[in-house]
């Protein structure tokens, strides 16, 4: 039995760190588990200049603990009227990425795409300038079943978008489903997704188990285990197209634990640990180094990490709840043991 594994150094792809004093309060959690993240831009308001991205950048640089080094990887929150001019500004500010959120799909996206037709123009100028194109891939059309939101997107947006953009790169975010994992399989080199260590390990009963429970709530919400299966088998095949995104996604206790509770799961704190579990679950943890590592770097054009991060097979409890600014954080599995953890 594997009790040690050592690895080259991670990287988050898909990361929520908020703002100010909450922001703060979890930055040090990324940077003690990963060398990189992809900083997602659903700000309130969302970050939509590189101007806006670089000093957002800065607030970041500035909550990381003296001794450890993390770097944040910006991009900008794509609306229906981000100019195509401001893709050359901020390839120059060092954004590497755009998010498009429709409109009302998840947290913060008000201010997201309503057409995907209007931004035709500056997906032209992404593609020129080698922009990555990250898509939360959800239908809003509340006629679809929750369910169904991710497989009824590819059809209807994803299939057209990678057809008129065949050179951009696109990032599927947060797959949850057979049909997303398959699609993008089959797809060519241009197209990838993450994989959160949520939806490695869960299923939809997880959201239901004894009572309704609101730490368990992400958008793209969990899926029926067959579902869950087939991220796994995504995940530890050794696809190139597949890697790590944890969509780590704080929320004040007491919004989560409300009437209208908000989507999303914080992982980042235990983020090794818990995709440790998956892997393991599915004794695959060779396969661990490449999602984590790997493949991520390779599909955006970026350098491999060195330096490498050691995990170790000894059980351990997690503390219930954390500080997030003057509030309350409750990470995932929070007061329940965890089978991985990081060496010291
Ligand atoms: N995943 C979530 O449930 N929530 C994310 C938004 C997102 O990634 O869709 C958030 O910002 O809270
Ligand atoms: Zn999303
Ligand atoms: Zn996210």
């Amino acid at each position: 039995m594997t009790d040690q594994l050592t690895i080259t150094r991670p990287d988050d792809w898909h990361l929520h760190l908020r703002d100010g004093a909450a922001m703060a309060s979890v930055v040090p959690h990324s940077a003690a588990q990963f060398a990189r993240a992809l900083v997602m831009p659903n700000l309130k308001p969302p970050v939509t200049t590189a101007a806006q991205a670089a000093a957002y950048r800065d607030r970041i640089l500035a909550a990381v603990p003296p001794g450890l080094s993390f770097q944040p990887l910006m991009s900008l929150y794509l609306t229906d009227m981000l100019p195509p001019e401001e893709i050359a500004r901020a390839r120059e500010a060092g954004v590497v990425a755009v998010k498009l959120y429709p409109a009302g799909a998840t947290t913060n996206s008000d201010a997201g795409v309503t057409d995907i037709r209007k931004t035709y123009k500056t997906l032209e100028a992404m593609q020129r300038a080698g922009l990555l194109l990250l898509v939360h891939g959800e239908v809003v059309d509340p006629a679809v079943d929750v369910f169904d939101r991710e497989a009824v997107f590819i059809d209807r947006h994803l299939i057209p978008l990678r057809r008129d953009f065949p050179e951009l790169k696109i990032v599927v975010e947060h797959i949850t489903t057979r049909e997303a994992a398959q699609y993008v399989r089959d797809a060519d080199a241009h197209t990838a997704a993450t994989i959160t260590a949520h939806h490695l390990l869960y299923n939809r009963n997880a959201i239901f188990t004894g009572g309704i429970r609101p730490h368990y709530y992400c958008l793209p919400v969990l899926k029926r285990e067959t579902h869950r299966l087939a991220l796994v088998e995504a995940a530890t095949s050794g696809s190139a197209s597949f890697f790590l995104g944890t969509d780590s996604a704080p929320h004040p206790a007491v919004l989560k634990e409300h009437a209208l509770g908000c989507a999303g799961c914080y992982t980042a704190l235990t983020a090794m640990e818990l995709y440790a579990e998956a892997f393991d679950s599915a004794g695959a943890l060779d396969k661990l180094e490449g999602f984590a590592s790997f493949h991520g770097p390779d599909f955006y054009g970026l350098p491999r990490n060195t330096g490498t991060l050691t995990l170790e097979k000894q059980a351990w409890l997690l503390p219930e709840s954390l500080p997030f600014g003057e509030a309350q954080l409750k990470p995932l599995r929070g007061g329940e043991t965890l089978q991985w953890r990081l060496a010291a």
